[in-house]
């Protein structure tokens, strides 16, 4: 039971992160008439522009962080990125705070060292082979351990930033380089990962709620240079492929506990199915969810966290998302998006813009998302219409 928005009723929910997963999250919570408050670093980010009231910080620094979070007292702290003084969120956790799903959740999916230790040496789920190194001395090392070719990521980053595939023993220093300019936060620690010769790979949406966990259809995607370009569902499996990811799903998230729905990220082998990374939130891949499902990753996200059950999700509809991405910077006075109206003219498709205020290369700025009788045709159709998309850049600069 919760009062009005904005009344000393309130359910109020702030949202630590406040791109485009958030944007939905903030618009499914106020469908359930809940209070939202969107923070991030820069200001004008997609879901302050839908929430109630927005503040501008660095999440990164615990006292900041814990000031606004003083200040608000909101009900529910939702991360909506990695990047967050996580510290500060267990010892807000500790002093009764609500988290989601929970403070040592977002902990460990902060660094991907947190995760892969506790998914590969507790857990003992199937994962790459890995090393960490702190220098470039160490990073030879590890590969030479590891073997090429192999992944070479920052600890902290997400969207494949600072990853890079190092192919033999000379490329070590370059991809040292690229991570250390594409980490988010500053920290030098990196990741080395066996390179897994993956048919296919699959986000498993798990959702943990107070009717027990569930996981949606399988999510089929392609990535490149570490990011999403297109994703679908369902991704055709076996059987038994699908138990093992919903073994690895289910062992997972049990273990970062609380309520709210999972992105667990799988890549299928001819023989074996590998973890590689959880996001305890929202996936970028599950948009295509707000056109297959009844209900989307976002709606089952904010069910959960607010203890509402989840008796049944139902796929409607085959269906596929298709990414659009900048491929210079400029600002906000420097763009506009455009072919909306070509878009839009494809059978069965939406299009969502995420009303980012600056271009960057490679940013994501919209989605295309198609729906149709199979997966081949909504990937067709979500294509064809992601290229009607384009951005119109007022001032080159390449
Ligand atoms: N060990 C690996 N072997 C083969 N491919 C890999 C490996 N690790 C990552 N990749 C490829 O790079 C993609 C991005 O990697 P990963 O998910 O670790 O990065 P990320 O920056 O956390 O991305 P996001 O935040 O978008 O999930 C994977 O989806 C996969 O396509
Ligand atoms: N793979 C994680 C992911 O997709 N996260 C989404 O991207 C935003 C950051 O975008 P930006 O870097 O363009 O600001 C995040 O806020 C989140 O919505
Ligand atoms: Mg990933």
């Amino acid at each position: 039971m919760y009062g009005a928005p904005l009344s000393g009723q309130a359910k109020k929910m702030m949202l630590l992160g406040s791109g485009e997963l958030g944007k939905e999250v903030i618009i499914e919570a106020q469908r359930l008439g809940v209070e939202t408050i969107a923070v991030d670093r820069y200001a004008s980010a997609p879901a302050m522009q839908a929430a109630h009231r927005s503040y501008v910080i660095n999440m990164l620094d615990g006292e900041e962080l814990r000031r606004l979070i003083e200040q608000e007292k909101p009900d529910l702290i939702v991360p909506e990125i990695e990047a967050i003084a996580t510290p500060t969120l267990v010892e807000l956790e500790q002093e009764g705070y609500h988290v989601v799903p929970t403070a040592n959740a977002a902990r460990l999916t902060m660094d991907r060292e947190g995760i892969r230790r506790l998914a590969a040496e507790t857990l003992g789920l199937p994962t790459a082979g890995y090393a960490f190194a702190d220098s470039l001395d160490e990073l030879r090392a590890a590969v030479a351990q590891i073997g090429t070719p192999c992944v070479i990521k920052p600890i902290m980053s997400s969207s494949g930033k600072g990853q890079s595939v190092c192919r033999t023993p000379e490329d070590v220093e370059q991809c040292w380089n690229y991570a250390m300019e594409g980490g988010r936060a500053k920290k030098t620690r990196v990741i080395v990962e066996e390179f897994i010769r993956f048919d296919s790979e699959i986000t498993l949406l798990t959702v943990r709620s107070v009717s027990g966990t569930t996981y949606c259809a399988p999510i089929g995607h392609i990535q490149k240079d570490g990011d999403y370009i297109e994703s679908w569902q369902p991704h055709a499996m076996s059987e038994q492929q699908i138990q093992e990811a919903q073994r690895i799903a289910g062992a997972i998230t049990e273990a970062l506990g609380g309520a709210g729905l999972y992105g667990v990220e799988l890549f299928l082998a001819p023989d074996k199915v590998y973890f590689s990374e959880v996001s305890p939130r929202p996936h970028d891949t599950g948009m295509v969810t707000m056109v297959t499902q009844d209900l989307s990753e976002f709606a089952l996200h904010v069910r959960a966290i607010l203890g509402f059950p989840i008796p049944t999700i139902r796929l409607l509809t085959p269906g596929a998302s298709y990414t659009l991405k900048a491929d210079r910077e400029a600002s906000a006075e420097e763009f506009r998006i455009g072919g909306l109206e070509q878009a839009l003219a494809v059978p069965n498709s939406q299009v969502r813009v995420f009303g980012k205020p600056e271009t960057k290369f490679g940013r994501r700025m919209a989605v295309a998302l198609s729906s149709a009788d199979t997966v081949d045709e909504a990937r067709k159709q979500a294509a064809e219409a992601a290229s009607h998309l384009r951005i119109e850049y007022a001032a080159l600069k390449l």
